[in-house]
């Protein structure tokens, strides 16, 4: 089937493609996505045989964590639960910003894991917090990753991690699916959806409904995600127009229009207040609850 779209003056011809689903109608997980990435679900990998061929090219997995105002109280059990689950027996490098370098917690980490403390300025709009993310990818790419870094993940802090999460989740491009959207119709998505935007994602587009609270990759492909989306943020900005989730609408329109080389199942990021589902056998990473009104600076 195919549909015209007016854009810019021209006319693209686009050919309209199926949502793909993340669950079969028999119940199964989908593993592939129809661009051919895997969908990293248990089941679809060996750890051991997978971390072996990991071992020997000696990586480095850079990890940004923003935790500024309220938000440092999450910081123990993030760092706590990743010592335990998170890329173990391989070097991590947690670059940690945050407005409150006294609050961050004094913890003795794994062989090969460090962790740098980045002070950034308070900010008292967690909207601005977290798009400024972006930004500061960005920057830190450039000024560090590049020379410090094979891989980089930008993770949310109100989270905790209750499983393994290794060396299965390497790849180019990662992004992860959102655990909220996994079986919802597309033009339910909450992608931003005024065209004003450059976040824009029409009704009969869209693959998944990706989470803001992942991104991952190869250090030069990051870099791209984050200073793409930092731009597009800027536009918008100079517009007076904020997208619906912030830089997680960027990103899911990032990844519509470059596809993730690899995509992470709802394992990698669930919802403590979500109950497990059939599909799941395993939770590794997932966000903790959490009273919006007295950890976030504004409402
Ligand atoms: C599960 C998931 O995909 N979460 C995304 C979602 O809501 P969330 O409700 O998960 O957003 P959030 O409040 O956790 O903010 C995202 C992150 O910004 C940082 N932060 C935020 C506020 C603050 O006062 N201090 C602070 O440090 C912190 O690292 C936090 O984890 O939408 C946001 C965009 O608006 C982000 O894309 C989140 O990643
Ligand atoms: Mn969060």
């Amino acid at each position: 089937m195919q549909y015209t779209e007016k854009r810019m003056g021209g006319t693209r011809l686009r050919l309209a493609h199926n949502q793909p689903s993340v669950v079969g109608s028999d119940g199964k997980v989908i593993t592939v996505t129809p661009w051919l990435a895997p969908i990293v679900w248990e089941g679809t990998f060996d750890p051991t045989l997978i971390d072996s061929i990991y071992k020997q090219q000696n990586i480095t997995i850079a990890t940004t964590v923003f935790a500024l105002g309220k938000y440092t109280q999450f910081l123990k059990d993030f760092l706590e639960s990743a010592e335990q689950n998170y890329f173990v027996g391989f070097c991590v490098h947690y670059y940690l910003f945050t407005d409150q370098p006294q609050q961050v917690p004094k913890l003795k980490l794994g062989e090969g894991h460090q962790l740098t403390v980045v002070e950034v300025p308070s900010s008292n709009r967690w909207q601005e917090i977290t798009l400024r993310r972006m930004e500061r990818l960005e920057k830190l790419i450039e000024s560090r990753l590049i020379n410090e870094a094979d891989y980089v993940f930008s993770l949310d802090v109100d989270t905790k991690f209750y499983g393994r999460w290794g060396t299965e989740s390497l790849g180019r491009l990662i992004g992860v699916i959102h655990p909220g959207y996994y079986q919802t119709p597309r033009e339910q998505f909450p992608y931003e959806r005024r065209p004003e935007s450059q976040a824009f994602i029409p009704r009969a587009e869209g693959d998944y409904y990706y989470g803001g609270a992942v991104i991952g990759g190869l250090v030069k492909d990051v870099y791209e995600v984050a200073k793409t989306c930092r731009k597009q943020l800027d536009i918008d900005a100079a517009k007076s127009i904020e997208a619906a989730w912030q830089e997680e609408s960027h990103l899911n329109k990032y990844f519509l229009y470059n596809k993730p080389s690899k995509v992470l199942s709802p394992e990698y990021l669930w919802q403590d207040l979500k109950a497990r589902t059939n599909e799941v056998k395993i939770i590794r990473f997932s966000q903790v609850i959490k009273n919006y009104a007295a950890v976030r600076p504004n409402p």
